[in-house]
Protein backbone atom coordinates (compact mmCIF):
# COMPACT_ATOMS: atom_id res chain seq x y z
CA UNK A 1 0.00 0.00 0.00
CA UNK A 2 1.37 3.18 -1.07
CA UNK A 3 1.85 6.08 1.79
CA UNK A 4 -0.14 9.29 1.76
CA UNK A 5 2.20 12.67 1.19
CA UNK A 6 4.28 14.05 3.45
CA UNK A 7 2.94 16.99 5.19
CA UNK A 8 5.17 19.98 4.10
CA UNK A 9 5.98 21.07 7.50
CA UNK A 10 7.62 17.77 9.18
CA UNK A 11 10.79 17.85 7.74
CA UNK A 12 11.90 21.37 9.40
CA UNK A 13 9.99 20.40 12.27
CA UNK A 14 11.93 16.53 12.93
CA UNK A 15 15.44 18.20 11.43
CA UNK A 16 17.27 18.91 15.04
CA UNK A 17 15.69 15.32 16.02
CA UNK A 18 17.56 13.23 13.18
CA UNK A 19 20.65 11.94 13.34
CA UNK A 20 23.38 14.03 12.18
CA UNK A 21 26.10 13.45 9.11
CA UNK A 22 28.59 12.55 10.89
CA UNK A 23 29.25 11.00 14.71
CA UNK A 24 31.29 8.66 16.15
CA UNK A 25 28.88 7.19 18.44
CA UNK A 26 25.63 5.66 16.91
CA UNK A 27 22.57 8.09 16.76
CA UNK A 28 19.59 5.86 18.43
CA UNK A 29 15.84 7.53 17.86
CA UNK A 30 13.39 6.08 19.88
CA UNK A 31 9.74 6.21 18.55
CA UNK A 32 6.29 5.03 18.53
CA UNK A 33 2.72 5.93 18.59
CA UNK A 34 0.53 5.42 21.63
CA UNK A 35 -3.08 6.02 22.74
CA UNK A 36 -4.35 8.63 25.24
CA UNK A 37 -4.10 6.10 27.62
CA UNK A 38 -0.16 5.13 27.04
CA UNK A 39 -0.92 2.25 25.41
CA UNK A 40 0.82 0.88 21.74
CA UNK A 41 -1.85 -2.34 21.08
CA UNK A 42 -4.77 -3.27 22.29
CA UNK A 43 -3.25 -6.59 23.86
CA UNK A 44 -0.02 -8.88 23.82
CA UNK A 45 0.22 -9.98 20.43
CA UNK A 46 -2.56 -7.56 18.92
CA UNK A 47 -1.32 -5.57 15.85
CA UNK A 48 -3.07 -1.74 16.77
CA UNK A 49 -3.54 0.94 14.23
CA UNK A 50 -3.06 4.05 16.29
CA UNK A 51 -1.57 6.49 13.71
CA UNK A 52 -3.20 8.17 10.97
CA UNK A 53 -1.89 7.67 7.32
CA UNK A 54 0.36 11.10 7.56
CA UNK A 55 1.93 10.32 10.81
CA UNK A 56 2.57 6.49 8.93
CA UNK A 57 3.88 8.44 6.26
CA UNK A 58 6.72 10.15 9.21
CA UNK A 59 7.33 6.73 10.65
CA UNK A 60 8.84 5.67 6.76
CA UNK A 61 10.30 9.16 6.45
CA UNK A 62 12.07 8.66 9.65
CA UNK A 63 13.11 4.86 8.50
CA UNK A 64 14.75 6.63 5.31
CA UNK A 65 17.10 8.69 7.88
CA UNK A 66 18.06 6.35 9.53
CA UNK A 67 21.02 3.46 9.05
CA UNK A 68 19.10 0.28 11.14
CA UNK A 69 15.28 -0.68 12.52
CA UNK A 70 15.23 -2.28 15.81
CA UNK A 71 12.60 -4.35 17.06
CA UNK A 72 11.79 -6.96 19.90
CA UNK A 73 10.59 -10.73 19.70
CA UNK A 74 7.34 -9.51 20.94
CA UNK A 75 6.77 -6.96 18.42
CA UNK A 76 8.11 -9.77 15.74
CA UNK A 77 5.94 -12.34 16.69
CA UNK A 78 2.63 -9.78 17.12
CA UNK A 79 3.12 -7.56 13.97
CA UNK A 80 5.20 -9.78 11.09
CA UNK A 81 6.80 -6.15 10.79
CA UNK A 82 7.83 -5.24 7.36
CA UNK A 83 10.60 -2.67 8.63
CA UNK A 84 11.43 -1.46 5.05
CA UNK A 85 11.32 2.55 3.46
CA UNK A 86 8.43 3.26 1.50
CA UNK A 87 8.89 6.66 1.47
CA UNK A 88 9.36 8.21 -1.74
CA UNK A 89 9.26 4.71 -3.14
CA UNK A 90 12.99 4.34 -1.63
CA UNK A 91 13.04 1.05 -0.80
CA UNK A 92 16.82 0.52 -1.42
CA UNK A 93 17.53 3.25 0.84
CA UNK A 94 15.57 0.86 3.87
CA UNK A 95 17.42 0.68 7.07
CA UNK A 96 18.41 -2.83 8.61
CA UNK A 97 16.48 -4.53 10.29
CA UNK A 98 17.66 -5.81 13.29
CA UNK A 99 15.25 -8.09 15.24
CA UNK A 100 15.98 -9.43 18.97
CA UNK A 101 15.85 -12.50 19.07
CA UNK A 102 17.29 -14.35 22.33
CA UNK A 103 14.78 -16.74 22.91
CA UNK A 104 14.71 -18.17 19.51
CA UNK A 105 11.05 -17.77 19.33
CA UNK A 106 10.66 -15.75 15.91
CA UNK A 107 11.50 -17.46 12.64
CA UNK A 108 12.83 -15.73 9.45
CA UNK A 109 11.51 -18.24 7.31
CA UNK A 110 7.92 -17.60 6.32
CA UNK A 111 8.35 -13.94 8.03
CA UNK A 112 7.52 -10.95 6.27
CA UNK A 113 11.35 -9.64 6.10
CA UNK A 114 12.03 -12.67 4.25
CA UNK A 115 9.35 -12.31 1.64
CA UNK A 116 10.69 -8.19 1.15
CA UNK A 117 14.29 -9.28 1.27
CA UNK A 118 14.25 -11.79 -1.16
CA UNK A 119 12.05 -9.69 -3.54
CA UNK A 120 14.80 -7.00 -3.09
CA UNK A 121 12.25 -4.40 -1.06
CA UNK A 122 14.09 -4.92 2.03
CA UNK A 123 17.94 -4.90 3.64
CA UNK A 124 19.31 -8.28 5.26
CA UNK A 125 18.01 -8.66 8.73
CA UNK A 126 20.34 -8.82 11.57
CA UNK A 127 19.18 -11.22 14.50
CA UNK A 128 21.00 -10.94 17.74
CA UNK A 129 21.20 -13.74 19.36
CA UNK A 130 23.14 -14.87 22.75
CA UNK A 131 24.61 -17.83 21.22
CA UNK A 132 24.81 -19.05 17.29
CA UNK A 133 22.18 -21.17 16.03
CA UNK A 134 23.09 -24.42 15.05
CA UNK A 135 20.96 -24.29 11.51
CA UNK A 136 22.27 -20.76 10.75
CA UNK A 137 20.41 -19.29 8.02
CA UNK A 138 22.65 -18.20 5.52
CA UNK A 139 19.89 -14.86 4.54
CA UNK A 140 20.49 -13.38 7.47
CA UNK A 141 23.29 -11.47 9.71
CA UNK A 142 23.59 -12.91 13.42
CA UNK A 143 24.71 -10.96 15.75
CA UNK A 144 26.10 -12.20 19.03
CA UNK A 145 25.48 -10.06 22.20
CA UNK A 146 24.27 -10.98 25.71
CA UNK A 147 20.87 -9.91 26.96
CA UNK A 148 20.08 -5.90 28.06
CA UNK A 149 23.53 -4.98 26.67
CA UNK A 150 22.11 -2.65 25.40
CA UNK A 151 25.28 -0.12 24.94
CA UNK A 152 27.42 -3.53 23.40
CA UNK A 153 24.61 -3.99 21.09
CA UNK A 154 24.77 -0.61 19.71
CA UNK A 155 28.37 -0.44 19.88
CA UNK A 156 28.61 -3.56 17.91
CA UNK A 157 25.92 -2.35 15.53
CA UNK A 158 28.18 0.65 14.58
CA UNK A 159 31.83 -1.25 14.81
CA UNK A 160 30.47 -4.73 12.95
CA UNK A 161 27.81 -3.48 10.43
CA UNK A 162 28.58 0.34 10.05
CA UNK A 163 25.35 1.28 11.21
CA UNK A 164 25.74 5.22 12.28
CA UNK A 165 22.28 5.88 13.50
CA UNK A 166 19.26 3.33 14.56
CA UNK A 167 15.54 3.63 14.96
CA UNK A 168 13.99 1.83 18.20
CA UNK A 169 10.53 1.17 17.59
CA UNK A 170 9.46 -1.08 20.17
CA UNK A 171 7.70 -3.07 21.31
CA UNK A 172 6.70 -1.75 25.19
CA UNK A 173 9.00 -4.17 26.83
CA UNK A 174 12.36 -2.33 24.59
CA UNK A 175 10.50 0.71 25.07
CA UNK A 176 10.44 0.74 28.89
CA UNK A 177 14.31 -0.14 29.34
CA UNK A 178 15.50 2.37 26.82
CA UNK A 179 13.54 4.61 28.26
CA UNK A 180 15.24 4.18 31.81
CA UNK A 181 18.70 4.54 29.46
CA UNK A 182 18.21 8.10 28.99
CA UNK A 183 21.98 8.31 28.15
CA UNK A 184 21.76 6.24 25.00
CA UNK A 185 18.67 7.48 23.44
CA UNK A 186 19.34 10.60 21.72
CA UNK A 187 15.80 11.48 20.34
CA UNK A 188 12.43 10.47 21.55
CA UNK A 189 9.71 11.00 19.03
CA UNK A 190 6.29 9.53 19.85
CA UNK A 191 2.94 10.14 18.18
CA UNK A 192 -0.03 10.22 20.21
CA UNK A 193 -3.40 9.10 18.64
CA UNK A 194 -6.83 9.85 19.47
CA UNK A 195 -7.48 6.95 21.01
CA UNK A 196 -8.39 5.19 24.25
CA UNK A 197 -6.93 1.52 24.17
CA UNK A 198 -8.24 -0.04 27.55
CA UNK A 199 -6.70 -1.18 30.61
CA UNK A 200 -5.75 -4.60 28.78
CA UNK A 201 -3.87 -2.87 25.96
CA UNK A 202 0.04 -2.58 26.47
CA UNK A 203 1.24 -0.13 28.38
CA UNK A 204 4.55 2.02 27.70
CA UNK A 205 5.55 2.87 31.61
CA UNK A 206 9.39 3.52 32.50
CA UNK A 207 9.86 1.44 35.99
CA UNK A 208 11.05 5.22 37.10
CA UNK A 209 9.93 9.03 36.62
CA UNK A 210 11.64 10.88 33.67
CA UNK A 211 11.56 14.17 32.78
CA UNK A 212 12.31 15.29 29.04
CA UNK A 213 14.20 17.82 27.56
CA UNK A 214 14.06 20.17 24.57
CA UNK A 215 10.77 19.37 24.26
CA UNK A 216 8.86 20.38 20.37
CA UNK A 217 5.19 19.60 19.33
CA UNK A 218 3.57 18.91 15.73
CA UNK A 219 0.01 18.58 15.35
CA UNK A 220 -1.63 16.89 12.32
CA UNK A 221 -5.19 16.00 10.89
CA UNK A 222 -5.77 13.75 14.15
CA UNK A 223 -2.10 13.18 15.86
CA UNK A 224 0.27 14.74 17.73
CA UNK A 225 3.72 14.29 17.55
CA UNK A 226 6.32 14.86 20.46
CA UNK A 227 9.51 15.24 19.64
CA UNK A 228 12.29 15.20 22.72
CA UNK A 229 15.94 14.16 24.42
CA UNK A 230 16.24 12.26 27.37
CA UNK A 231 19.39 13.87 28.16
N1 LIG B 1 2.30 1.44 18.51
C1 LIG B 1 3.57 1.23 18.27
O1 LIG B 1 4.30 2.14 17.89
C2 LIG B 1 4.15 -0.14 18.47
C3 LIG B 1 5.48 -0.35 18.14
C4 LIG B 1 6.02 -1.62 18.33
C5 LIG B 1 5.24 -2.63 18.86
N2 LIG B 1 3.96 -2.38 19.18
C6 LIG B 1 3.14 -3.43 19.85
O2 LIG B 1 3.79 -3.80 21.06
C7 LIG B 1 3.50 -5.16 21.37
C8 LIG B 1 4.79 -5.87 21.65
O3 LIG B 1 5.40 -5.32 22.78
P1 LIG B 1 6.09 -6.26 23.87
O4 LIG B 1 6.47 -5.43 25.03
O5 LIG B 1 5.20 -7.43 24.08
O6 LIG B 1 7.35 -6.84 23.07
P2 LIG B 1 8.76 -6.26 22.59
O7 LIG B 1 8.71 -6.05 21.11
O8 LIG B 1 9.23 -5.13 23.45
O9 LIG B 1 9.66 -7.54 22.82
C9 LIG B 1 9.93 -7.97 24.13
C10 LIG B 1 10.81 -9.19 24.06
O10 LIG B 1 12.01 -8.87 23.35
C11 LIG B 1 13.12 -9.44 24.00
N3 LIG B 1 13.95 -8.36 24.55
C12 LIG B 1 13.54 -7.15 25.00
N4 LIG B 1 14.59 -6.43 25.41
C13 LIG B 1 15.68 -7.19 25.21
C14 LIG B 1 17.06 -6.97 25.42
N5 LIG B 1 17.51 -5.83 25.92
N6 LIG B 1 17.91 -7.95 25.10
C15 LIG B 1 17.45 -9.11 24.57
N7 LIG B 1 16.16 -9.37 24.34
C16 LIG B 1 15.29 -8.42 24.65
C17 LIG B 1 12.59 -10.33 25.11
O11 LIG B 1 12.36 -11.60 24.54
C18 LIG B 1 11.27 -9.66 25.43
O12 LIG B 1 10.35 -10.57 25.99
C19 LIG B 1 2.78 -5.73 20.16
O13 LIG B 1 1.40 -5.85 20.46
C20 LIG B 1 3.03 -4.71 19.06
O14 LIG B 1 1.94 -4.65 18.17
C21 LIG B 1 3.39 -1.17 18.99
N1 LIG C 1 3.80 4.68 13.62
C1 LIG C 1 3.06 3.65 14.06
N2 LIG C 1 1.74 3.80 14.19
C2 LIG C 1 0.96 2.79 14.64
O1 LIG C 1 -0.26 2.96 14.75
C3 LIG C 1 1.58 1.55 14.97
N3 LIG C 1 0.84 0.51 15.42
C4 LIG C 1 2.96 1.43 14.82
N4 LIG C 1 3.56 0.26 15.10
C5 LIG C 1 4.99 0.11 14.92
C6 LIG C 1 5.38 -1.35 14.94
O2 LIG C 1 6.79 -1.51 15.05
C7 LIG C 1 4.99 -2.09 13.71
O3 LIG C 1 5.41 -3.41 13.90
C8 LIG C 1 5.68 -1.61 12.48
O4 LIG C 1 5.31 -0.29 12.20
C9 LIG C 1 5.25 -2.43 11.31
O5 LIG C 1 6.12 -2.15 10.29
P1 LIG C 1 5.66 -2.34 8.78
O6 LIG C 1 4.60 -1.30 8.55
O7 LIG C 1 5.15 -3.74 8.64
O8 LIG C 1 6.92 -2.08 8.01
N5 LIG C 1 3.68 2.49 14.38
Amino acid sequence: MSLVPLKPDLPVFLRPYLPPDNDSKPFITLTYAQSLDSRISKGHGIRTTISHPETKTMTHYLRYHHDGILVGTGTALADDPGLNCKYNDAMDQSPRPIILNHSGKWKFNGSKLQELYEKGHGKKPIIVVSELPVDEDSSVDYLVCQSRQWSILFDKLHKEYGLKSIMVEGGANVINQLLMSSNLVNSLIITVGPVYLGEKGVSVSPAGPLQLKDVDWWKGTSDVVMCARLH
